[in-house]
This record gives structure tokens, C-alpha cells and sequence, in this order.
């Protein structure tokens, strides 16, 4: 397994690109630990495919270097860059055996078949397959089959990384929570560098040490699940993780104190510098409550969520939705929230600006 580094990476998919907006990925530099287990996660169009495909060699980056090991592996064509691919469809032999399936990659680099045995066991236990290898592969289910394609990328010790493609798209919803969590113990079992790529929040947070967040060719933020959830670094993030995400509301600064809709809203900590630009609040759901006073809004929605329920309310022209215990009012009921003051983050063009209490020297 690798330590991999990406140094000062740009790409784009024209000839002279001129301007940021010509980069399917703007500038990126990461250091992925040898042995972690990482998601890289955005939404469609983000440049999650664009980056993996120069991982693995598939696409060769206008600019900048990826290191295995700081040896600079940026031009060298995928067979020769060691890493296992499982990708959203499952790539398995049909007419092979479930043991011949997983024995392949290790065949195919002439391991002796003691070797071969020993591994394709310990991953077929793992993955709870075991009375499934005299099978013809042709006969399982697709989350078998994908479990099987997820055992052959796994099969190896001595690749560099282990990549994996959107690899739920093929299962059905409730086995995908099972599987999901089968990977990540995998992980803690085999310790391979992994990297997993989604545009699912759940998975990414189920799976990931440490999640990449990317947006329009950027890394926004990377940071571990509970970091993402608590200290979004920029509104984007609060916005896509969470459900319902970060309500993000415009707000003015006078004297340093912050206003929405006329009411100040006290701020977690200290604002950092001199802020210009657009200024937004952000809270999480879960940290907005109905009380007998406070900002004055006007319930529009209330959805039970199980143990919880969300109330959507409305205050000058903005949406906010607070996560409460019990039942919630009834819709078009008068009420007013409370912000948590410890969780309420301001945001200047995007990005957080405000330092929470304890961080003061
Ligand atoms: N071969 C290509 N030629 C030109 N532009 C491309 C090409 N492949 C991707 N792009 C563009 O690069 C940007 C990043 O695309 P990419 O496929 O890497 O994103 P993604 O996050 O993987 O999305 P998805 O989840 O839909 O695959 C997008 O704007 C896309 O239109």
C-alpha cells in the first residue's frame, strides 16, 4: 500500500485553456495516507471520474504530478501503477467460478496456488461467500456479483490503492446499508489505502476516516464526518451534508454583531478579519429550536422523521428548518427560534468566517 500524493493537479479537457471555468479540475493538492480509508465525494460534474482516471493512469493531467510514495508516477500507463478498481458494474468472469473469479488477479501475476488459496479464502470469509466458490459466477444475484468484483479488488496485499467507483449503483437499497458497512470493515481488516468515490453522502460518511468534499473542480473541504457535520468549511458543504442540510441565511454586520430580518444573531465566536463580500449565517437544523421568544417565523411544513420531526418555517422570505423532539406545531402556526449560539457559523462569499469561542488566545 501507498502514501499518495497529488501536487499542484490541473486538468483540463481543451487544448489552451484560459480561464478557471476551462478546468474540470482547478488546482488540487492532497496527501492521502498509506493505509486510510477516504471518500471523495460531490456531485455530478464535480470532477470525481476526471481525478480518479488520473490516479489510475487513464488520463494523463495537463498540470502537476501524482507521487506513490513520492515517486512521480504521473506518466506512467495504468498497468504499470498497481491499483484495483471496482467499479459501479460488477466485472467478473461469467463462466469462471466464484474461486476462479477471485483467484484471477492472483494467477494472473504467477502466484503459487498455496498463495492463491490462502487469499482467495480469507477474502471469501470476509465477504461471507464462502459456501458460494464452486458456483459459476453466471448464476448470482447482481449484489453477489459486485461483492465478488469488491473481492477481487481486494484479493491482492501488494497494490498501491484500492479504488472504488460509485460501487453501490447496482445494489438493491436494503442490502446497500449491509454492504456498506461489510466495506468498512473490510478495511479495518485488510488496511489497504482505499478510496471511495460517491455522490451519496450516507456512503461517504458511513465508509470514510477522512472525506474529500469537491465542488466545480475543487476540493472544499476535507475533513473527518464529524468535522464535515460541525464545522462545514464552506456553505456548499453545509448544504450537501446534512438532511436536511445547513439553513444558510443572508444576514448585514453592524459593529460587529450580526442581523437577520432586524434581529441580532449572536455568533459562535470572533469574526476573522475584516469581512467583505456576501455574509450569510449558517445552522444546522438541529441546533435551531421553537421558543416562546426569538426570531418570529411562520410554520409551512412539518414532516415526521421517526424519532424526529422537521418543521419548516418561514421568516422574512428565508426557509428555515429546525429538527425538534416530539410533534411539532401545526402548519401556518406562529412561532419563534432560537439559533444555539455555540453552532451559529458566519459565511463570507462561501466560506466560513467566524472562530468558534475556545479557539481565542
Ligand atoms: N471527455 C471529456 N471531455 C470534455 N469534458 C469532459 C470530459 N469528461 C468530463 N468532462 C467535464 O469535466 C467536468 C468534470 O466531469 P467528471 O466526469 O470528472 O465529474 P464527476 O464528478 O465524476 O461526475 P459524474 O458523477 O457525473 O461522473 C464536467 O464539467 C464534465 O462535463
Amino acid at each position: 500500500m501507498a502514501k499518495i500524493t497529488l501536487s499542484k493537479l490541473r486538468h483540463s479537457y481543451y487544448p489552451n485553456p484560459k480561464q478557471p471555468s476551462d478546468y474540470a479540475l482547478k488546482e488540487i493538492d492532497l496527501d492521502w495516507t498509506d493505509g486510510g480509508a477516504y471518500a471523495l465525494l460531490g456531485p455530478s460534474g464535480c470532477g470525481k471520474s476526471t481525478l480518479l482516471n488520473i490516479i489510475s493512469g487513464l488520463l494523463v493531467p495537463s498540470e502537476g504530478q501524482i507521487l506513490f510514495d513520492g515517486k512521480d508516477v504521473t506518466s506512467l500507463p495504468p498497468d504499470q501503477r498497481n491499483i484495483a478498481q471496482v467499479f459501479q458494474f460488477p466485472v467478473i468472469y461469467d463462466t469462471m467460478t466464484v474461486y476462479d473469479n477471485l483467484a484471477f488477479p492472483l494467477r494472473n501475476r504467477g502466484r503459487d496456488e498455496d498463495t492463491v488459496k490462502q487469499r482467495v479464502m480469507a477474502i471469501a470469509e470476509m465477504l461471507e461467500v464462502v459456501d458460494m466458490l464452486d458456483q459459476k459466477a453466471a448464476g448470482l444475484s447482481p449484489d453477489n456479483k459486485q461483492k465478488i468484483s469488491m473481492g477481487r479488488g481486494l484479493v491482492r496485499e501488494d497494490v498501491n490503492v484500492v479504488m472504488f467507483d460509485e460501487p453501490l449503483t447496482v445494489i438493491d437499497p436494503h442490502l446497500k446499508w449491509k454492504l456498506r458497512s461489510k466495506l468498512k470493515e473490510l478495511h479495518q481488516r485488510v488496511k489497504a489505502t482505499m478510496i471511495y468515490v460517491t455522490h451519496d453522502q450516507t456512503e461517504a460518511l458511513t465508509f470514510a476516516e477522512q472525506v474529500v468534499v469537491m465542488q466545480d473542480g475543487e476540493i472544499v473541504q476535507i475533513g473527518t464526518p464529524v468535522e464535515l457535520f460541525e464545522r462545514p468549511a464552506h456553505t456548499f458543504v453545509g448544504h450537501f451534508i446534512g438532511s436536511p442540510g445547513m439553513n444558510i441565511l443572508p444576514c448585514t454586520l453592524t459593529d460587529g454583531a450580526a442581523y437577520f430580518a432586524d434581529q441580532p444573531i449572536a455568533l459562535e465566536g470572533p469574526i476573522q478579519g475584516t469581512p467583505t463580500g456576501q455574509l450569510e449565517i449558517g445552522i444546522r437544523p438541529e441546533f435551531v429550536s421553537l421558543a416562546d421568544t426569538g426570531l418570529p417565523a411562520t410554520v409551512i411544513k412539518v414532516s415526521d422523521i421517526g424519532r424526529h420531526t422537521v418543521v419548516e418555517c418561514e421568516a422574512n422570505g428565508s426557509r428555515i428548518s429546525a429538527i425538534i423532539d416530539g410533534q411539532g406545531p401545526a402548519k401556518g402556526a406562529a412561532v419563534h427560534l432560537n439559533f444555539q449560539q455555540s453552532q451559529t457559523r458566519l459565511y463570507v462569499d462561501g466560506w466560513i468566517a467566524t472562530q468558534p469561542q475556545e479557539a481565542q488566545s
